[in-house]
């Protein structure tokens, strides 16, 4: 039997989560290997108090298992059926977008694009159409290419607002974070920059105190984090690629949303449309970025003490970039 006190501290905490007034989240792809611990790290966030799931396979059954967790959101499952893209979006402020297929070992995230290109363009259309005020998260891979192509399916809809669009690259930065602390035993934002794709991955580790590396160190601390996405797939061995840290990163960067969005200072990295490298054919990149209540408040400039290193690091990563944004931009065209 629960004692009394138990009891009322589960009370409390369920009536805490007063979701009355949160958030209203959409993820597509709720289903996957990402979308399930995703959705269930979403559905215990006091601040969301709606939580539509997508998918084109066993969404229904996912949501019913979700909605019996007793936090105050309301989960509601989705499948194509009867419009059911266009009735999980109704009404959202966030739509997250991990659908689409993953990696298996000695594949690029480029090698996803023929698949997931018309996945995440059909998605963003219905998002555009739909909530087109609502905040757009893109995990889908490849993200250099895809959130460039849902910024061009939102201009060709007349309703694109760069501050509303992120590319997620979270994950970068949890893992130069923790790659950083397993050396100097310290919890620390490491900044994480340029994309997400190999060296176009420029993690910060200036930015890291008590970091002291030569610079065989430090070039191997590099490629680690700009490959750390291969690590995982190589040890799932053909059975996908990140999915629990990638949720953690998921519900992360949609939570550090929605606190800004209630007034909290908040500053993480993402990837967005931003014409700070325009000269240089660039027109997306992942900075350092403020947020407030209509998404990307400030594109902070890139810390002056960074390293040599790191500055020819992103000099190697722009013209990737350009690449795989004009890719997915003449895709979106199409
Ligand atoms: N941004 C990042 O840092 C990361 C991105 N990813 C990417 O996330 C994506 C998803 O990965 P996983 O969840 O592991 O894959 P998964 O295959 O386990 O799940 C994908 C889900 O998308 C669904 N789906 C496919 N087409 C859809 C459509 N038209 N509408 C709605 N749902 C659809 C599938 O039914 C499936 O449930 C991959 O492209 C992967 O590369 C993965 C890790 C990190
Ligand atoms: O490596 C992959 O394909 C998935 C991913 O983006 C990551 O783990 O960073």
């Amino acid at each position: 039997m629960l004692r009394l006190s138990t009891t009322s501290k589960l009370i409390r905490q369920f009536s805490s989560t007063s979701a009355a007034q949160g958030a209203k989240v959409a993820v597509l792809g709720a289903a996957g290997g990402i979308g399930q611990p995703l959705s269930l790290l979403l559905k215990t966030n006091p601040n969301v108090s709606k939580l539509n799931l997508y998918d084109i396979v066993n969404c229904p059954g996912v949501a019913a298992d979700l909605s019996h967790i007793n936090t105050a959101s309301e989960v509601t499952g989705f499948s194509p059926e009867n419009n059911g893209l266009d009735k999980a979006l109704e009404g959202m402020d966030y739509v997250v977008i991990p659908a689409g297929v993953p990696r298996k070992p000695g594949m690029t995230r480029d090698d996803l694009f023929d698949t997931n290109a018309g996945i995440v363009k059909l998605l963003a259309q219905a998002s555009a159409r739909v909530c087109p005020t609502a905040k757009l998260l893109i995990i889908s891979n490849p993200v250099n290419s895809l959130l460039p192509i849902a910024a061009q399916v939102y201009q060709d809809c007349g309703v694109f607002d760069p501050k509303k669009l992120i590319g997620v690259t979270t994950l970068d930065l949890l893992r130069a974070s923790r790659f950083a602390y397993e050396i100097t035993g310290k919890v620390e934002f490491v900044p994480v920059v340029g994309g997400h794709a190999g060296t176009t991955i420029v993690p910060l580790y200036s930015q890291a105190t008590g970091l002291k590396l030569s610079p065989e160190e430090m070039a191997k601390l590099i490629y680690r984090t700009q490959f750390g996405g291969d690590e995982v797939v190589q040890a799932k061995a053909g059975k996908g690629s990140a999915t629990l840290s990638m949720a953690y990163a998921g519900a992360r960067m949609t939570d550090s949303m929605i606190r800004a969005a209630n007034g909290e200072e908040v500053i993480e990295c993402a990837y967005i449309s931003d014409n700070q490298y325009s000269s240089q054919g660039v027109n997306f990149f992942a900075s350092l970025l403020k947020f407030n209540k209509d998404g990307v408040q400030e594109i902070l400039s890139l810390p002056s003490n960074i390293s040599q290193i790191e500055k020819d690091a992103i000099a190697t990563a722009l013209p990737q970039i350009a690449s795989a944004a004009n890719k997915g931009i003449a895709f979106a065209k199409k």
